[in-house]
């Protein structure tokens, strides 16, 4: 608040208004002198008059009403009061400029008192001690106040012209330290303002180098990804050319970044794919990128020197910001001894271990995708289950190695007999299945039969062994004979125990009347 009052004191004073000037005098007739100097008018005393003359050397009348225009007086006729008024100007905004203060006010305050209680409440006043005695001596009434810049002393009797230079003196310096003090404030305000706005500056600016060196540290630790991960990483553009590749890329593939930058991802295909003219499984999965932003899977790949591998890929859209060109990134590992391994264990699963044929599990799963295909309106299918002719003689005789041996070349001549969409399976010990996909013609069965008879009633060389054997098949069709799985098999089966029955070497077809023994000439 003091602070404002100051404020408003500079532009009351900027503004040209009178400085106003305190009189503090216990006498009247005193103030009655300074006003009719300093442009006031003396109060109607005559006796004032002759105190006027016993304080001036000259009459207030000499220096006249107009010799100082221009000053608001306000008047005091004890410290105490002079106080409440400094304190109320203050506090208004509108504080005295000066104040013309009497040595000797009995029975309050004396003049230096004053002075001091007046400092308390303002310390810019301009005084001047006004005395003709003093209780003090001058140099200590100055140690005393502590403000020789600002206090001035004006010995009795008085001169109106000093009184009135003092007054304009002090009242411009007053209004000069004023000015002085405002304008040292807006400087340090707009220091201020200034280091403010440094300091705002400058922190934005640590902002954004930490930003930076985060940024940077973020690219750091791609490109250090990049260049030091075991997986090959390649970075096209929307049209699947090469952008960059790391290390990886080129151990796993042998092509160099320079050889590889600016081709497409098909540099990969493999002379098979290349040689095919149909859509290659590149384009298929480079329409699904761009689709979805995303595609994985295996493929087969060829490296520079030729050899395949079998490659996992998995290709990303790269977010990027708006107007930026669009990238895309895979990660590749070569997965070739795993596939190679799964497949093996796929084998496994689905295989009879001796000869290779399906195993049972997986005839089971393709006579029932038949049957289904049937329920849908497609091709029936036929099972012909067979079963070889004293076959256990010849283990007993000769062995198990020379058994399996045995059951190795039939399952070869079997699946010689079949078309690539039928199948040969063992089910165990010298039981057989042979599924035929699509049962056309209407007696595929039986003519296949026919055929399985006649190459198995051919001998089989096993080392110094020529071994004659013979096989038994019963022959039923789905979704005919059964239209489930089960129902299909025990059928096949119940017809070939009724080929055995027939004496063996021979077919029976299921639903078929009985016939008589089979040909004893197609016999062993
Ligand atoms: N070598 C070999 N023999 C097997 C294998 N699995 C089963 N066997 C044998 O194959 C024979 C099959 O028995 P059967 O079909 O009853 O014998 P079979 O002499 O053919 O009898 P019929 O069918 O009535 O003519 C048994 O002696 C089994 O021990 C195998 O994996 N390897």
């Amino acid at each position: 608040m003091k602070h404002a009052a100051h404020e408003l004191g500079w532009v009351q004073a900027v503004a040209g208004a009178a400085p106003r000037i305190l009189l503090v005098d216990d006498m009247a007739a005193i103030h009655d002198d300074f006003r009719k100097i300093l442009g006031g008018t003396p109060p109607v005393d005559a006796g004032l008059d002759d105190l006027e003359a016993a304080l001036f050397e000259s009459a207030p009348s000499r220096a006249g009403p107009s010799a100082a225009p221009g000053f608001e007086l306000d008047s005091a006729y004890q410290g105490s009061e002079a106080l409440v008024r400094v304190r109320t100007a203050a506090e208004a905004g509108r504080p005295y400029a000066l104040a013309f203060v009497d040595m000797r006010m009995p029975p309050g305050w004396d003049g230096v008192q004053t002075i001091e209680q007046l400092w308390r409440v303002d310390p810019a006043l301009q005084v001047v001690i006004c005395t003709a005695y003093s209780d003090y001596a001058w140099e200590e009434v100055l140690d005393r106040l502590d403000a020789k810049h600002r206090l001035m002393i004006l010995k009795k009797p008085f001169d109106a012209i000093e009184v009135s230079q003092l007054a304009h003196t002090l009242c411009a310096k007053w209004q000069a330290d004023h000015a002085v003090a405002r304008h040292t404030e807006a400087l340090e305000r707009e220091v201020q303002l200034r280091l403010g706005e440094l300091r705002e500056a400058n922190q934005q600016l640590q902002q954004e180098l930490a930003e930076r060196q985060r940024r940077e540290a973020d690219l750091q630790l791609a490109a250090s990804v990049f260049h030091n991960a075991l997986n090959g990483i390649v970075v096209t553009d929307e049209r699947a050319r090469i952008v960059s590749v790391n290390p990886a890329f080129t151990r796993l593939t042998g092509y160099e970044p320079h050889e590889a930058v600016g081709q497409t991802l098909r540099l990969l295909r493999t002379e098979a794919d290349r040689a095919s003219r149909a859509d290659d499984l590149y384009h298929q999965l480079w329409l699904q990128l761009l689709a979805t932003g995303e595609w994985s899977g295996e493929l087969w790949s060829q490296r520079k020197d030729g050899s395949r591998f079998c490659e996992w890929l998995s290709l990303n859209r790269v977010p990027v910001p708006p107007g930026q060109p669009r990238r895309f990134v895979g990660l590749m590992a070569d997965v070739t001894e795993q596939r190679r391994q799964q497949d093996s264990w796929r084998q496994q699963a689905l295989h009879d271990p001796l000869t290779g044929l399906a195993n049972r599990a997986h005839l089971h799963g393709r006579v029932d995708e038949a049957l289904l295909r049937a329920q849908r309106g497609g091709a029936g299918c036929c099972l012909l289950f067979l079963d070889l002719d004293r076959f256990k003689p010849i283990n007993d005789r000769l062995g198990h190695d020379v058994g399996d041996a045995l059951l190795r070349e039939v399952a070869e001549r079997l699946k010689a007999l079949i078309r690539h969409d039928d199948l040969a399976a063992r089910l165990g010990g010298d039981e057989f299945v042979l599924l035929l996909d699509g049962a056309e013609p209407a007696d595929c069965g039986e003519r296949v039969a026919d055929r399985v008879l006649a190459s198995l009633a051919l001998p089989v060389q096993v080392g110094e062994h020529s071994l004659q054997i013979g096989v038994s098949v019963g022959i039923a069709y789905g979704p005919l004979d059964g239209a489930d799985r089960d129902t299909l098999m025990k059928q096949a089966d119940a017809a070939m125990y009724l080929a055995k029955a027939r004496g063996r070497q021979c077919w029976h077809r299921h639903g078929a009347a009985p016939a008589g023994p089979a040909d004893p000439a197609a016999s062993i």
